[in-house]
Parts: C-alpha cells; structure tokens; sequence
C-alpha cells in the first residue's frame, strides 16, 4: 500500500496535520504510532487523575538522560507520552502561550516575517475551540480575552469547575509582590499572574488531548488511515532521484517484531518528537556520519547537527506546609476522601478531580534579580558568549553561530526585562522531590519554579541501528552559569511569594528546601540534587538557516531532502516561556497549511 503522505507519530502535531491534510478528500493521509489509543482509560480523561493509573509506567517513553554532569551525575527522566494523542494524553492539560518576543525571534533567526507572533496568531486560533468562562468560573478569578482565542477550531479549551482557595490567595500574593493581574495567559505577553485555559472540554470536563481534538471525530474519513502499536524504524529513500535531493519512496516499521512498509507518494511527516524524530532520522541515515557510523547506520546524507541544540525546561519547587486541609494532598491522605470524589465527578462533573493546574505566573528578570545582579549576569553571559555557544554546538561551527545568535537574543530579552526566565505556578498540595510516604502526612501549599529560559544546550543520538533501542538523551542541564543563578533566584522568589500576605495567613512552615539552606549556595547545591525535567524539551531538529546549524528551512522541510518535513516541538529553535502544547498544535496547524501551498 501506498498514501500521499505518511506521518511518523500520531501525537500533538502529527495529528493536526494528518487531520488537516486528509481534509482534501483527494489526498490519503496515514499515521503510524507507537502507542495504543488511550482515550478511553480514566487516568486519560478525568483532569484530576493526570499523572495516575498507566499514564506514567505505559503511556510513556520514559526517556532517561545520560548522567547530567552538573547535576551530581544523576540520570533523570524524560517524559514523552506514547500513544495516540502523544503528549497530550500525560501532560497538565494547562494551556498559555509563550511572549510575543520569542516567537517574533523564531523569525529574525529565520529572516522569515511568516514565523512571528502576528502571523502565527491565526493558526494558534484555528486549532483552537475556546469556550469562554461561566459565571462561577469568572467569579473564581478567571479572565480572558476574546480577541486572542478561536472558536471554531479542534482542540477544546475551557477552564475547570473547581478551584482551590489557595490558588486564590496565592495569586493575590504575586499581585502584592508586583506581578500583573493577567487579562488572558494566552495573549503573548505572559509576564502577569492568573488562572491558565486548560486543554480541557468545559462541556463535560474532560481532557481534550490531540486524538480528542483531531482524530475521534474524523476517524471515519476513508482517506486517513491510522496504524496503532506500530513503531517506526526508517524512512526508506529513492536512490534515483531526479531533483538530486534525498527523497523518501516509504516508511518502515515494526509491529512486536514483524517488519513492514507502507509506500509514500508525497511526503513524509515527521512528527514522533524531539527525541523520536531525530532518532528516526538519524536510523534513516541522516545526521551527522561519525555518529552514524559508530552506532551502525549507514550515512545516507550527512546533516550533522540532527539531534544536537537539544534544550528543556528545568522544574524545581519550594512547599510549605498550610493550615488549610482541601487540598490535592488531602486525596491522598485520605482515601474515603478520595473515593468520594471521584464519585463526584462521575456524578456531575465537579469537585476535586475537576480540577487541572493551575494559576501560574512568569516572572521577569526584575521579579527574580535586583538591577546590579542582572547586569553582572549579563555581562559575564556576553562576555563568554562564544564561548559557550561553541562548547553547546559540539563541535559544530554553524550550530555555533546559531546558538550564539540565540543567546544574544535570550541576552537582548534580558536587558529589556522581556526575557522570562522562570514560570512560578501554585500547586494547591504537595510538589516537590519526596515521595508521599517519605515526607510528613500533612497538607502542603507548593510553588513550582520551572527555568524557562535556559541557555544550556544538548543533544540527542541514537546509540545503535536497533529502532527499539533508547537514545542517549543529554539535555546538559545547568550546563550555563546564568541558569543556576535564575533557577536559585526562582527558588528564593517561591519563598517570598510563601510568606507574602494573603498567602503568609495559611503558612504552617517551609517543609523544602528548608530552613538550613540559607544562601545561595545552599540552594544551589540541594537543587543539583534534586531539579527535574519539565518535559518541555524542543530544539533537536531546529528551524534555523543552514548557516546557523538548522535541520529544517520556514518550509519545515529537512535540508538536503525533497519530501520530508518536520512538525512538532523538535522545530522549536529555543526553549520559549510556556507550556509548549498550544505551540505545537500551532506549528502542525502551519505545517498542514505551507503543504497544502496555503490554500488550507
Ligand atoms: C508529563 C508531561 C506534562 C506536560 N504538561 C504540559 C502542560 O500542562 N501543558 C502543555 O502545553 N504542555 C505540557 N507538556 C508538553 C507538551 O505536551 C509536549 O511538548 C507536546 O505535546 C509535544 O508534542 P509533539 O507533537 O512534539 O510530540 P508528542 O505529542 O509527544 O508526539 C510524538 C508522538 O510520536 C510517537 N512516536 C515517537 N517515536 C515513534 C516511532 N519511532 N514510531 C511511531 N511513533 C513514534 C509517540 O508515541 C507520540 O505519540 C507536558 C509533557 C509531558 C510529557
């Protein structure tokens, strides 16, 4: 068999683009996924199950990192959902958009005016069906704009029926402390605290994840076909091409351990992931040869910063315990508890499981470092700029000049107080590194403090020609000095917002880190201990000039190929200031329109 177009990985962008493709009746569309659909399985979509059941252990590629030399040497996970609806089926659900800036930059770094805030609104709009805030909801603190939303997309985006009286009093707290009331987190500039849309369907309080939004309602259309359970192994390419470029005549994959093709008479769509898909191509032979060669791939087209400019965003915490008891930990400490609401949910759609995360703010410069800080910080970053930029590029004098050029925007942002470093959310329970029966039975108010703007770069690479095989994931955290010191400023900042009034009415005690670690010092050397991935990873098939170290053009086509292109966060040049799902969904909402010659 054969279709037009083949798209490798059923996940957030993969789907868009299949959805948007097999639109024109004309054209036949199919998806090969790893995983299994998972839609029907409670953890999936009840909001407040996120995290429980399978989605963890299954549902999940459960990357592990190389040995993160600043980081003790410790391996961490890196979480990619593995099934139908890829991440979306194990993610938070929350829903915002990064700073207008950021995205504006993907075009400077591009030289392309198509990929800036202002052009990409309107496909973050057409992927999305917003419903808008009831009274309750409004009521509960949450704000929105109109102009910044769509309502005639996909993906269901609304806001949940339960909100936690801490979250409340928390985000009065940030406001005391300076940060602004947010008309709408998804406006592009999220410098603001408020309550974020959630990926969620506000008709029956559900998870909306990318097999919700853009395959259960299209899966009879004869001309899109998706192959579940089935792990692909390598593009197979034409050898005798008349455009002189690669091109893909097939896909391969496996099902448990039986090999099969599918034909390809357009194009291939990579979309398995910022680790899946550099793993595809570099099993397909593209990628840097050395490395190739040495994990047993014949080099077919030697792109050698495939993989590389690998980032993510790193989680840390600060918690405390609280006077007040309905909170997510009172779920755990009391099963009854528990069991009756979950109870309630079923029943009408309410109570504590209806609840996703989570009000959140993103900081600035300002709002974690004084003035005579920041300008040492930045000093010291420019002046070492090079560098670094060429430590991160592995070796790579392109990628070396690419990653300096983001560095000096990242540089550029910080000066202007636009750069947000850290998003700080308030979690109405515990978060942190403890497990549950190893911490104090007790209610806990958490603020989590995720570095968004990390300067370290890593990479990606398949270690052996085996598909099944893992590849060796080193996102270098805190491999870059201004790193540490935003994500030790993000912890001190957490501890301010824990004693600021109203929040300081209901604080029991810091519980973590903990009242002896007092300097910096202190706090830097308990988070190497501790920090965690944030599973925000993007950057490993940038879209970036050739000349700068990228993978694919503004066409989202791989450099050197005819007929394959990238949609999905590996795109993404560098790590923006958001949860990234609603900027992936944009991304195949573009990719699906620049293949169809945007007449979509
Ligand atoms: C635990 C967790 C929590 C998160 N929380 C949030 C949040 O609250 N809000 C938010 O906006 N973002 C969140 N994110 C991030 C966001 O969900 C992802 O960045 C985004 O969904 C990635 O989209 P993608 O299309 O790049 O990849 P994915 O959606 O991961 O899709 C890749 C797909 O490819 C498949 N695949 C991979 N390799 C192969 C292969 N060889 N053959 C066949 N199929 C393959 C995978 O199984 C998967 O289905 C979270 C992520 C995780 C993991």
């Amino acid at each position: 068999t054969s279709y037009d177009y083949v798209v490798v990985g059923g996940g957030t962008a993969g789907l868009t683009v299949a959805n948007r493709l097999s639109e024109d009746k004309h054209l036949t569309v199919a998806v090969i996924e790893a995983g299994f659909n998972a839609e029907g399985l409670q953890e999936v979509f009840v909001p407040g199950l996120i995290g429980t059941g399978i989605s963890f252990s299954t549902l999940n590629w459960a990357y592990a990192t190389v040995p993160q030399a600043n980081l003790n040497g410790r391996v961490l996970t890196v979480n990619a959902g593995k099934a139908l609806g890829g991440s979306t089926i194990i993610n938070s659900m929350i829903f915002p958009r990064a700073e207008k800036e950021q995205y504006d930059a993907w075009g400077e770094l591009n030289n392309d005016n198509t990929w800036t805030w202002s052009a990409l609104l309107p496909f973050f709009k057409k992927s999305e069906l917003f419903t808008p805030p009831n009274k309750f909801q409004t009521e509960s603190g949450v704000r929105f704009l109109a102009s910044v939303h769509g309502f005639a997309g996909r993906v269901k985006v609304g806001f949940p029926n339960f909100f936690f009286e801490q979250s409340a009093l928390w985000r009065k707290a940030a406001e005391g402390l300076g940060f602004p009331a947010s008309p709408d987190l998804a406006n592009g500039d999220p410098h603001a605290v408020g309550i974020a849309p959630n990926s969620l369907d506000a008709a029956n309080n559900t998870r909306c994840s990318a097999a919700c939004a853009y395959y259960t309602p299209f899966q009879d259309r004869p001309n899109l076909v998706v192959i579940t359970n089935a792990t692909v192994s390598r593009i197979l390419w034409n050898n005798n091409s008349a455009s002189g470029k690669l091109t893909a005549s097939a896909v391969e994959y496996l099902i448990k351990n039986e090999t099969w093709t599918v034909g390809v008479s357009k194009e291939v769509v990579l979309s398995a992931g910022t680790v899946g898909s550099p793993k595809v191509l570099e099993l397909s032979g593209v990628g840097n040869s050395t490395i190739l060669k040495a994990a047993g791939v014949k080099p077919v087209l030697n792109l050698p910063t495939v993989g590389e400019n690998f980032a993510d965003h790193v989680h840390s915490w600060a918690n405390a315990f609280t006077k007040i008891t309905l909170t997510k930990d009172a779920l755990l400490l009391n099963p009854e508890f528990a069991s009756a609401q979950l109870a309630l949910w079923f029943k009408n759609r309410t109570g504590l499981y209806s609840a996703a995360p989570r009000s959140l703010s993103i900081a600035a410069p300002s709002d974690v470092f004084t003035p005579s800080q920041l300008n040492t910080l930045i000093a010291q970053a420019e002046a070492n700029l090079t560098h670094f930029a060429s430590q991160f590029a592995n070796g790579n004098p392109a990628l070396a000049k690419g990653i300096a050029a983001q560095h000096s925007i990242a540089l550029s942002l910080y000066k202007r107080n636009k750069e947000l470093p850290l998003e700080m959310n308030a979690e109405p329970g515990y978060s942190g590194p403890t497990a549950f029966g190893a911490r104090p039975a007790r209610n806990y108010t958490a603020i989590n403090s995720v570095l968004y703007a990390p300067l370290s770069r890593g990479r990606t690479h398949i270690v052996s020609s085996n598909p099944l095989t893992p590849p060796a994931v080193d996102p270098a955290y805190w491999a870059h000095p201004l790193d540490i010191a935003a994500q030790v400023g993000g912890i001190k900042l957490a501890r301010r917002m824990l004693v600021a009034p109203p929040l300081d009415s209901i604080y029991a005690g810091e519980f973590e880190p903990g009242t002896d670690k007092r300097t910096d010092a202190d706090i830097e050397e308990w988070l190497r201990g501790v920090v965690a991935s944030d599973n925000h990873e993007v950057g490993s098939l940038s879209m970036m000039p050739q000349s700068l170290g990228g993978v694919v053009d503004t066409s989202l086509r791989v450099y050197g190929t005819a007929n394959v292109r990238v949609a999905d966060a590996s795109i993404i040049p560098f790590p923006i200031s958001a949860h990234l799902s609603s900027t992936v969904y944009m991304i195949g909402e573009r990719a699906a329109d620049i293949i169809r010659g945007g007449r979509a």
